[in-house]
């Protein structure tokens, strides 16, 4: 049965998150996407696929560096897009707020962008075994796991991403989807851990 095993990864730590602009890896960002790249050094992956955001790109081209021979593609599917206009009614005063956040544009063009991702990326081969890599934000990685999981839609918030964690599902047409690993860090030290998210929390 043909099956793509999908390994995403949201990028590592951004460097001066606050001035919400694309301003690439912190030095610690660094470390956590070179420590990713030797674990997974060796693994046969078709290509590594990275969002246009200086943080994805970055965090692909230092991962990749384990990767020899491995193409790396931009892909604007992998961005960091809001994933799904959701109804804040219900959802706890901070969520609502969060939910508030987005721009118009963003509750139009997310969605649409996301489900063209989903398409692309988390579906079986037409034929044959596939192993990829995208480097994406948290949403995408947030979303795709709610799905694998075929949790409501509102369920990819509060799904947050580890810098450089690792979440590995495997799609195959005789089934439904396997989640593999969720937001794995075992690569990282303790000091190294973390999402910068307001909701930030350890493992
Ligand atoms: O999860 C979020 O709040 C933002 O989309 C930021 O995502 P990123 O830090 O993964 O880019």
């Amino acid at each position: 049965m043909p099956s793509r095993l999908l390994y995403l990864v949201r990028h590592g730590e951004q460097d001066r998150p606050e001035e919400e602009a694309d301003t690439g890896l912190s030095e610690r960002g660094r470390r956590q996407a070179t420590l990713l790249g030797e674990r997974l050094r060796g693994t046969r992956f078709a290509a590594v696929h990275h969002g246009p955001a200086r943080r994805a790109a970055e965090t692909a081209a230092l991962v990749a560096a384990s990767l020899p021979g491995v193409p790396v593609r931009e892909d604007d599917r992998a961005g960091d897009h809001m994933p799904h206009d959701t109804d804040p009614a219900g959802l706890p005063e901070r969520y609502a707020a969060f939910l508030a956040g987005f721009t118009e544009r963003e509750r139009r063009d997310g969605p649409r962008v996301t489900a063209e991702a989903a398409a692309r990326f988390a579906a079986a081969p037409a034929e044959g075994d596939v192993r990829e890599l995208v480097v994406t934000h948290n949403f995408l990685v947030a979303w795709l796991v709610r799905g694998a999981l075929e949790a409501p839609e509102r369920r990819w918030i509060g799904l947050n991403q580890q810098n450089c964690g690792l979440t590995v599902i495997r799609y195959s047409s005789g089934g439904p989807p396997t989640l593999v690993a969720l937001n794995d860090v075992a690569h990282l030290p303790p000091e190294l851990r973390a999402t910068g998210l307001p909701d930030d929390y350890r493992i």
